[in-house]
């Protein structure tokens, strides 16, 4: 294939090429990935404007290449998840909207090879993205990380765990993350929890809760003989509590 003529406003084409979406197979994108931005471009004649989309990498969360389970289907997909800040209403302030993009990759008869050509723009996807978001690590990845999510299903208005079956499950997958779910099941149960937990199997400890439950977790944790260690593993609070005040600081003076 041959690139056509890159935009001048983007850094160079790293990879690219011509497919169509998961839902219509009749009309083809012209898909760009540059070292900063994945460009979406129709190739089918379209309203004036509305045929370009650019999607930043800092914005993106995950991307991964599967196949249907279809084996008449020779196609594989490739699937891009993005959150990036969006005005819902023209009145209305910013704030992250879900954007997905799924493409249909069948441009060889080899199921395999369609998958490793999705596979490959999927890597190439989540390096880039690595650098974009992460631009100290170098070429290196982080290694994926083991979650522990607190949910406490009794905060706020009851809504946390609503809040993760609507939303967070969803969004720790779309990113690859694996984590172990931990509904608390009384008060003091994150505490106990945090003050046992065999540190060496977790990488974060992330609470969708309010105030309250992240009060225990610390505590928990310079409860325990090791807590200068402890202490230091990464926490996360997702807000589902009723006031909420610390996420929205801690989410505030982070941007
Ligand atoms: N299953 C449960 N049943 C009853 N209480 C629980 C349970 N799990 C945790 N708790 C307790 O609920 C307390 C309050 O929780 P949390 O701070 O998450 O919610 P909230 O008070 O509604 O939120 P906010 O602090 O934003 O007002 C925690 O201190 C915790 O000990």
């Amino acid at each position: 294939f041959s690139p056509p003529t890159p935009p001048c406003l983007h850094s160079p084409t790293c990879l690219y090429g011509e497919f169509t979406v998961a839902g219509n197979r009749k009309v083809r994108y012209a898909v760009s990935l540059t070292e900063s931005e994945l460009i979406v471009q129709r190739l089918t004649s379209t309203p004036v404007g509305r045929n370009k989309v650019v999607l930043s990498l800092e914005d993106c969360v995950g991307c991964r290449a599967y196949r249907q389970h279809d084996n008449a289907d020779p196609a594989a997909y490739l699937a891009a998840y993005f959150y990036p800040l969006r005005r819902r209403w023209v009145s209305s302030g910013v704030s992250r909207q879900r954007v997905e993009q799924c493409f249909r990759l069948a441009g060889l008869q080899d199921p395999r090879a369609n998958l490793e050509e999705a596979e490959k723009w999927a890597r190439a996807v989540r390096e880039r993205c690595a650098r974009q978001q992460h631009p100290g690590d170098g070429d290196e990845l982080p290694r994926s990380c083991r979650l522990m999510l607190l949910v406490n299903p009794q905060s706020g208005k009851g809504q946390a765990l609503a809040l993760y079956n609507s939303h967070i499950q969803r969004m720790l997958n779309e990113a690859g993350i694996p984590h172990t779910l931990v509904i608390t099941e009384r008060q003091n149960h994150a505490r106990e929890l945090m003050r046992e937990a065999d540190l060496s199997q977790w990488d974060a400890f992330v609470i969708l809760s309010g105030d309250g439950l992240l009060w225990e977790v610390i505590n928990g944790l310079l409860e325990r003989p090791d807590w200068e260690k402890a202490i230091r593993t990464p926490l996360g609070i997702l807000p589902g509590g009723s006031g909420n005040a610390l996420a929205a600081s801690i989410h505030h003076y982070s941007g």
